[in-house]
């Protein structure tokens, strides 16, 4: 009885994937102005009547055949669901099938041009509570499906820090050189000593400026310019932001080395920092900190004082704000904190206008709602690290089934947040294409972590909101300056 049921609800829930992925792309299509406008291009209801190969047919008669397909999925899930899923999911299910038609007469209502102009907005909102009605059912049944097996399948493959510590990886080089070192060599030694002890030096400050973190926030300020300026951006522009950039980012990530020292010798990830082994000192550190703080603030003034003042409060933000206050004290720490890697999205929109604009907004808004469903998977895989750390992150603190299912509810609002910049700007098929099916492979690698529960599961997730983020930045700047 039991296998029958389990061998079920992998069926009911690949349907609900398959049904939202689906939606999602529909959702997406009404949001870009550039393809809505060419599914208005049929006028007639339920079959075009246009000349067949005319681009904008195609796509109107595509859009009409995949609301069809995708009816049959978001149908077929309720059907499949009704006999197994818990009372909740069964609710949003019926929620989404009585809303579908309901949406269908709105979508034949805007392309026979029968309706008051807000229609079509009407029609976007209707398919985004179809979304996200669809999602809150994957997120539940999820949940009702993995969360009990949690304890059971963590015992077989718990999730561990990797045993990296810092006395292996921080006295390897120096005195495994010390043997080799005869007398007659002494003058070439010593000088190759020296430069082998400068190129230490040299790379622990660079490791202090986080430099894994630059090539995506960097994107980030990217976009905010890209959408500000389209094809007219210039390259003085581009490089004194990203370059106020980079020493911004290295001046908070270098404060936040020193203000977590401590608490990054207890944990296994963080145990080897230049900080934590004392191969760099405090003082030295905070120095390097103010002096890396003046020159982006220096470099960011060439752009304007909008873009200095935003880089100014992002170092504020992520060294005091987040690390100080948030982190330690508070299960919303890397929610809130969230808002100092949305803060590049500002500053690339602002070096160009000098404002803060609502596409500036709108795309700080997804990194904002992106960053939780990008840090909880890393939460997961390093869970007791963290605990160690004493941090109150959030498996922690609620657990690893309500950590995965956040991950879920974060990632659909990324995906949402996504559709609406497409609705506020004139973002074209390029974007739509990339948040369409790189937001479908971050969805399937959430889906795999519930079902696997393993450090491998998180941090592949990990990665593919990394390969969402970076592909849908790419894609804004290459539409906006490109197509
Ligand atoms: C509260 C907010 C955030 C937290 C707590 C967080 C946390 C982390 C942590 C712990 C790592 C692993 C670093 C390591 O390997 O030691 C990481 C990696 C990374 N994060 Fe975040 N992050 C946040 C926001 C962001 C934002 C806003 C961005 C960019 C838009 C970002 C981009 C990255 C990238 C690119 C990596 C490196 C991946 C790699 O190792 O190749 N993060 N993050
Ligand atoms: C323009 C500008 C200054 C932007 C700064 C914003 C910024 C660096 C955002 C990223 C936030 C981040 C990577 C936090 C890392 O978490 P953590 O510090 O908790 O990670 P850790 O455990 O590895 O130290």
């Amino acid at each position: 009885m039991l296998v029958s049921t389990e061998s079920h609800r992998p069926r009911f829930t690949t349907l609900l994937v398959a049904a939202l992925i689906g939606v999602y792309l529909l959702v997406v299509v009404g949001a870009t102005a550039a393809l809505s406008e060419a599914v208005r291009a049929c006028s007639t209801w339920p079959l075009c009547s246009g000349p067949i190969g005319d681009l904008q047919i195609t796509i109107a008669v595509g859009h009409r055949i995949a609301a069809l397909l995708v009816a049959v999925l978001v149908l077929g899930a309720a059907v499949v669901g009704w006999t197994e899923a818990s009372r909740r999911v069964r609710r949003t299910l019926v929620l989404a099938v009585v809303l579908y038609p309901v949406q269908v007469g709105i979508g034949a209502l805007v392309a026979t041009r029968n309706a008051p102009s807000n229609i079509a907005g009407f029609h976007l909102l209707t398919g985004a509570a179809i979304f996200v009605a669809l999602a809150l059912a994957l997120a539940w049944q999820l949940e009702d499906e993995t969360g009990d097996l949690e304890n059971r399948a963590d015992e077989e493959k718990p999730i561990t820090p990797t045993p990296e510590t810092a006395t292996t990886t921080g006295s390897a080089s120096p005195s495994a050189l010390e043997p080799d070192v005869s007398p007659t060599d002494f003058s070439r030694e010593s000088e190759s000593d020296l430069l082998s002890r400068v190129r230490a030096t040299t790379g622990a400050y660079f490791r202090l400026m986080k430099p894994r973190l630059m090539w995506l926030l960097c994107l980030v300020a990217s976009a905010g310019m890209a959408l500000a300026a389209g094809p007219s951006l210039s390259v003085e522009t581009i490089v004194y932001t990203l370059g106020g950039g980079v020493l911004s980012i290295g001046a908070s990530g270098t404060f936040n080395h020193v203000l977590e020292r401590d608490t990054d010798q207890r944990m296994a990830r963080t145990a080897d920092r230049p900080l934590a082994t004392h191969e760099v000192p405090v003082r030295n550190a905070l120095a390097f900190g103010v002096l890396l703080t003046l020159t982006s603030i220096a470099v960011f003034l060439q752009v304007n004082v909008l873009a200095a003042a935003l880089g100014f409060i992002a170092i504020v933000f992520y060294s005091v704000i987040y690390t100080l206050v948030l982190k330690p004290n508070t299960v919303q720490n890397t929610v809130i904190g969230g808002a100092a890697g949305a803060l590049p999205a500002l500053i690339g929109w602002a070096a160009v206008t000098g404002r803060i604009g609502v596409p500036g907004l709108a795309l700080a808004g997804i990194i904002f709602l992106w960053t939780p469903a990008h840090f909880y998977n890393l939460a997961l895989a390093y869970q007791e690290d963290y605990e160690r750390g004493g941090f109150p992150m959030l498996p922690v603190v609620y657990g690893e089934t309500v950590t995965r299912k956040h991950i879920i509810y974060y990632l659909i609002a990324t995906l949402l947040a996504a559709s609406a910049l497409s609705a506020l700007t004139t973002l074209g098929w390029l974007y739509a294409a990339t948040t369409v099916v790189l937001g479908a492979v971050f969805l399937l690698a959430v889906v795999r972590l519930h079902r696997e529960q393993t450090k491998r599961a998180a941090l592949r997730a990990f990665h593919a909101s990394n390969a969402y983020l970076g592909l849908v930045l790419i894609a804004v700047v290459v539409d906006m300056i490109a197509l």
